[in-house]
């Protein structure tokens, strides 16, 4: 892999932006990379692990001087951020994020792009449950997808750059239009999340009655529920304060199917169930055969009854 940046800028540091410093490391694709983070706790640790080549103290001088600004924070300071770092930017330097929504950082951070600056938003879809400077490692893009979300206007040579960027991280990229790109991760990644939450919590309550059965013998798919709910309050919370009207359009879908489910069960339609299930079946099936699912182990394969 060859240097794509001379000078990469990262803002915020926790799991996302130190995945991709490892990453940069590992391709050797910018010659420099700065970090800023909020908290003195948090450089403090970035400087003792040796996240990132410098370390500054406050974000104008880490924007200082770089030819790529990667917007690292929660979704809700993305705005303040760019307001903080516009006077610092390089001209011609392109200003690009992380975050989980797209609209509302294009609205929040544009109106702060100097002239000049490229502003080319962007969003992994790839991350755990961890998150903090100590989380992140190299492999965590790989094989995932990265969405370029450009803005009108976007240069198009600052976007074929980001995506050479991208892929050298490990990522396979693809362009997808903001609104787009609201519902499909509405649909794909916030409203399970929030399901998850709700189970985790629905079985913590339960828990109180239970005296704690509803934990000691939580099987597989639980177990996968509380992984989900163990993530970043802050990020989550942003979430969906920022991707509220396609959060809701999708949990409105989801509680109409989840009544008629509950009254399939009430009235003891069995045969409601076992299509809905065939059907859901089919769609899990189709995501392994089209070889999209990079964590589905083989030795399932062509072996389950239909
Ligand atoms: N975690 C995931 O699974 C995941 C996946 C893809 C994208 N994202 C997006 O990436 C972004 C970062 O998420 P993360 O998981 O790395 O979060 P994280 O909590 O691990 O890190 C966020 C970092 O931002 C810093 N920060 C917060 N406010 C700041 C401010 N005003 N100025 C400077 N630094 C500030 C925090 O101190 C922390 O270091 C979010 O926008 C999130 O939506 C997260
Ligand atoms: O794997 C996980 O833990 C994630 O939640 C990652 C995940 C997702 O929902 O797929 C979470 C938020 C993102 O913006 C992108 C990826």
């Amino acid at each position: 892999m060859s240097q794509i940046y001379d000078r990469v800028a990262l803002i915020g540091l926790g799991l996302i932006a130190s995945s991709m410093f490892w990453a940069i490391k590992r391709g050797g694709l910018a010659g420099e990379v700065t970090g800023y983070a909020r908290s003195q706790e948090t450089r403090d640790t970035a400087r003792r692990i040796g996240l990132c080549d410098r370390v500054c103290d406050n974000a104008a001088q880490a924007v200082e001087g770089a030819d790529l600004v990667v917007l690292c924070v929660p979704v809700g300071v993305m705005g303040a951020v760019a307001a903080e770092i516009a006077p610092h930017l390089k001209p011609g330097a392109t200003v690009s994020d992380v975050g989980s929504v797209k609209r509302s950082v294009v609205e929040a951070v544009s109106p702060h792009i100097p002239e000049g600056v490229h502003f080319v938003p962007a969003h992994p879809l790839a991350g755990t449950e961890h998150s903090g400077p100590e989380s992140g490692f190299a492999e965590l893009f790989d094989n995932r997808w990265c969405l370029l979300v450009p803005v009108e206007g976007s240069d198009t040579r600052a976007v074929a750059k980001l995506r050479a960027f991208w892929e050298g991280l490990g990522s396979n990229v693809e362009e997808m239009e903001i609104e787009r790109h609201d519902l499909v991760l509405a649909v794909t990644s916030h409203a399970p999340h929030l399901i998850a939450y709700t189970m985790v919590g629905v079985a913590d309550d339960l828990r109180r009655v239970t005296d704690s059965e509803v934990i000691k013998y939580s099987a597989a798919g639980f177990r996968d529920f509380t992984r989900i709910a163990a993530s970043d309050p802050t990020m989550w919370r942003d979430v969906f304060l920022t991707n509220r009207e396609a959060t809701l359009e999708i949990l409105g879908r989801f509680t109409e199917e989840l009544f008629a489910l509950q009254r399939a069960i009430r009235t003891g339609d069995g045969e409601m169930l076992h299509d809905y299930f065939t059907r859901t079946r089919a769609i899990r099936r189709g995501i392994i055969e089209a070889g999209q699912d990079t964590d589905a182990p083989d030795f399932g394969r062509g072996k389950v009854k239909t």
